[in-house]
């Protein structure tokens, strides 16, 4: 015998009704033997309850009456529903008259949603030709007097049940109602909170069913709210022990009173999709074949109830008065909290209660507060619940660290000594964020990292299409999707929260959206974003005024723009000030050397203790592709430099390579690297740009790039046989002290020197160490290109996801 019972929705006109009777009939067809509980359909238990207040108010409930009937009778018009609308009709005019109802009234007009359900779900099998028996369970379950939430007499219900089925279920189907019984003077009762789910759990139990599926319109139980969590998955099976924590901590489609009495005759539990019969559901067995299942519940209208006191150190009884002045009223706390100087004491309890609870515990403290053993009692309102179920403390860092990360503060959390689960209370205005970030890290279902690029030139778009070819396969191997949510150039914004896509060039072109950062922090918020980077892509001095805003915002930065380094040091120092206290990460390894690994390389040495005692080099792609060329081959000075700027090496205004300070920059970079405290002053740069050129505008100097020739020419020719110029920096002095020398200049080196062999737009740096003496670390590679830089900000980006 197989139990079926049908949730609310899945019993609603349309598509509901209709694949219920189908699963139904299929099952009678399959000659399985079932009974069927039936919920009352879709929203009827609320509409009922509205129009008896309705009528309790003596406004007029009659069309809310109408409006009801109607849509229970809109497709099926040959059902006879005549008995229960007469009664809900009876009903209602007695407490319009009164004015009031009581508990018992109230049980009554609500089971009318029931037999509704079951006398339509009877007679429409009926008209199919299925023997169907409508079953009142008020004749089965037999219940104390609690009116609204009755308990099942288990003896006599079983009783009940057992002579029932063995009466009416030869080929017939029981279609039976749920939530409903009746006390021993045959007065109507209800169940409670998830009632149907419990008449159904207790046939189970008292017919030793060999499952009960519950269908629902969901397609089983999920590792967190799909609907806030979209990474979410079905869990394919679940043990009751693991069932229970979940309905303990408020997942809804589960109730702890429904599951215990299938534990004790170990039936197992399947929660199944009515929308989507396809999907074999959840299983929930005493043995499921994986177990250490983890998944995320939520209390989302919470409040946090805080008594503090300096008095309260050492004295007996204070959290039984608080408790017992709770619990008269029927307030029930789901975290508690205290520190071990007992100074205060933190509740979570349900946010429609706290006004009681404060009330309560300011009557219970009242003379505390004039011996001053109390002195506040004060509510945070908006607070949500997040429970990791399946998780203890040992693992607890990692997503602890990421809220932290993500700048969400959990205001306390607790842990169960027994079992496993971690309890956390957030702001609910946070609840969205916290979740996902959550999920992310506690599953290994993958975690999103959420990107804004600005400036999507060269480098940029480079590295937003090489983002978008290896999501996937990085998704895949690394568990991490990266999500561009939002691209940005000094005119337009381009905003996806799903991601942008290969079409992103027309979607900036055709967006309306101005360049903002505020709109771009306001959208990330609004859409509770998670793990945000910002990407500089640009080369301005002007979008570096951003960075402090978005790291206060939650952001970490990498950068190919070198800017931000090379601005004051007390700049330079107050950034990364600014970076510790909110935690947050700079990544920058392109700033230097473009894709090398240079950066890092120089960091862990220094950090290791490592002396470098000099960093020397060819420091400019730029540069070197130009000076290669032009040492090598019999070309002007200007053409290679148009063919330099072509290709993509040059900065965005290609006088900074020539003046000297893309390469100054980038010794500074490195020297800051060392701790060293120079300024962008203290770069001695041998400027390339004869004297003539330097104030004229970038188009106009571009004109006049034939100016350069007579001079360079000069100085190829007045070189020694066999050398080669190269543009150098060097970083050398006494490098433990504040300050060292550094240099830029062009120099003519033989052709088969280190610095004279560097081919095409090579970078080359010669690091020298204590421990290595004369014979330097070596870095050599491209040192410019779009494409090499992109995928240096592309690592620093991966670099950052494995740091969170
Ligand atoms: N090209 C190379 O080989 C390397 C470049 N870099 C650095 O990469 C950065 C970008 O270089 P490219 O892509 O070659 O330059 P680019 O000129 O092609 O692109 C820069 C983009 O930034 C945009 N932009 C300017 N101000 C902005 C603002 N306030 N907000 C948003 N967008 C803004 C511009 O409209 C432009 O599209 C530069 O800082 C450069 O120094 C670093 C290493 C190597
Ligand atoms: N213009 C720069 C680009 C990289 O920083 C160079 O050529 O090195």
């Amino acid at each position: 015998m197989k139990i079926l019972k049908f949730g609310g929705k899945s019993l609603a006109n349309g598509q509901g009704i209709n694949n219920v009777v189908e699963i139904i009939s299929r099952s009678v067809q399959n000659k399985e033997r079932i009974a069927v509980v039936v919920s009352a359909r879709n929203n009827a238990t609320n509409e009922l309850e509205n129009i008896l207040e309705t009528a309790a108010a003596k406004q007029d409930y009659v069309h809310l009456l109408d409006a009801f009937k109607k849509y229970q009778l809109q497709d099926f018009q040959y059902v006879d529903l005549s008995k229960e609308f007469d009664k809900l009709e009876k009903l209602f005019s007695g407490v319009h008259l009164l004015g009031d109802y009581s508990q018992k009234i109230k049980d009554e007009v609500l089971a009318q949603g029931e037999l509704i359900s079951a006398k339509l779900v009877t007679q429409i099998l009926n008209k199919r030709g299925i023997q169907a028996n409508f079953t009142d369970s008020r004749a089965l379950i037999v219940t104390d007097e609690k009116f609204g939430d009755a308990q099942p007499l288990e003896k006599a219900s079983k009783q009940r049940v057992l002579k029932h089925f063995a009466t009416h279920n030869g080929k017939t189907v029981n279609i039976v109602t749920g939530f409903i019984g009746s006390n021993e003077k045959n007065e109507t009762t209800t169940l409670g909170r998830n009632g149907s789910n419990y008449t159904a759990a207790l046939l189970a139990n008292f017919l030793d069913a060999g499952e009960l599926q519950n269908f629902t319109h969901v397609d089983g139980i999920f590792t967190a709210n799909p609907d806030l969590v979209p990474t979410a998955q079905r869990i394919e099976e679940l043990s009751f022990n693991e069932a229970n924590e979940l309905a303990n901590f408020g997942a809804t489609i589960l109730h702890a009173k429904t599951i215990i009495p299938l534990i004790e005759k170990n039936i197992p539990l399947r929660i199944l999709n009515t929308f989507n019969p396809q999907c074999s559901g959840t299983l929930i067995t005493a043995t499921p074949k994986k177990e250490g299942m983890k998944s995320l519940s939520i209390f989302e209208n919470m409040a946090l109830v805080n008594l503090e006191g300096r008095g309260l150190l050492g004295k007996a009884g204070v959290d039984a008065r608080i408790f017992n002045a709770l619990g008269k009223r029927e307030i029930s706390v789901s975290i508690i909290s205290q520190g071990s100087s007992e100074r205060g004491i933190g509740l979570v309890v349900n946010a429609k209660d706290a006004t009681q609870a404060v009330i309560a515990l300011e009557r219970e403290f009242e003379y505390d507060f004039y011996s001053k053993d109390v002195n506040k009692i004060a509510v945070v309102d908006d607070v949500s619940v997040i429970s990791i179920i399946g998780l203890d403390l040992s693992s607890f860092h990692k997503p602890y660290n990421a809220l932290i990360k993500n700048q969400v503060v959990p205001i306390l959390f607790n842990n169960t000594v027994t079992g496993k689960n971690v309890s956390l209370v957030v702001k609910r205005s946070e609840l969205h964020k916290a979740l996902n970030v959550i999920h992310g890290e506690v599953f290994e279902i993958s975690k999103k990292i959420n990107i804004a690029v600005f400036g999507h030139g060269l480098v940029g778009g480079t590295l937003i299409n090489q983002i978008l070819d290896s999501a996937i396969n990085i998704e895949d191997r690394k568990k991490i999707k990266l999500n561009i949510f939002a691209v940005a150039n000094s005119k337009k914004l381009l905003l996806n929260s799903d991601g942008i896509d290969a079409d992103w060039k027309t979607a900036i072109e055709n967006s309306e959206t101005a360049s903002s950062i505020e709109t771009l922090i306001n959208y990330a918020k609004a859409h509770h974003l998670e793990n945000l980077i910002a990407v500089d892509n640009t080369a301005s001095a002007q979008f570096v005024e951003n960075y402090k805003l978005l790291i206060e915002n939650g952001f970490d930065l990498v950068s190919s723009n070198k800017i931000a380094n090379t601005l004051s040091f007390d700049f330079y120092k107050d950034l990364r000030s600014h970076l510790d206290k909110n935690q947050k990460q700079y990544l920058y390894e392109t700033n230097v050397g473009a894709g090398l690994p240079l950066i890092d390389t120089i960091r862990i040495l220094h950090l290791s203790g490592e002396n470098i005692t000099r960093i020397r080099g060819v420091f400019s792609g730029t540069l070197s592709y130009l000076f290669n060329r032009f040492s090598s081959e019999e070309v002007s000075f200007s053409e290679v430099l148009k063919q330099t700027i072509a290709n993509g090496f040059t900065e965005p205004d290609p006088r900074e390579d020539l003046y000297g300070n893309d390469v100054g920059r980038k010794l500074l970079i490195l020297a800051r690297e060392l701790d060293l405290q120079n300024e962008f002053e203290d770069v001695n740069i041998e400027n390339l740009v004869p004297e003539h050129l330097r104030d004229k505008s970038v188009e106009a100097f571009l004109e006049h790039l034939e100016e350069f020739n007579p001079i360079y020419t000069q100085v190829k020719e007045q070189q020694e046989e066999g050398h080669v110029l190269r543009y150098v920096g060097d970083l050398y002095g006494d490098l433990q002290k504040e300050k060292g020398k550094l240099d830029v200049k062009l120099v003519s080196v033989p052709g088969n020197s280190v610095l004279g062999q560097v081919k095409g737009a090579d970078s080359i740096f010669e690091i020298y160490t204590e421990s290595y003496g004369d014979r330097p670390i070596v870095i050599q590679g491209a040192g410019a290109g779009a494409a090499v830089t992109a995928r240096g900000v592309f690592g620093d980006i991966l670099k950052l996801t494995e740091k969170g």
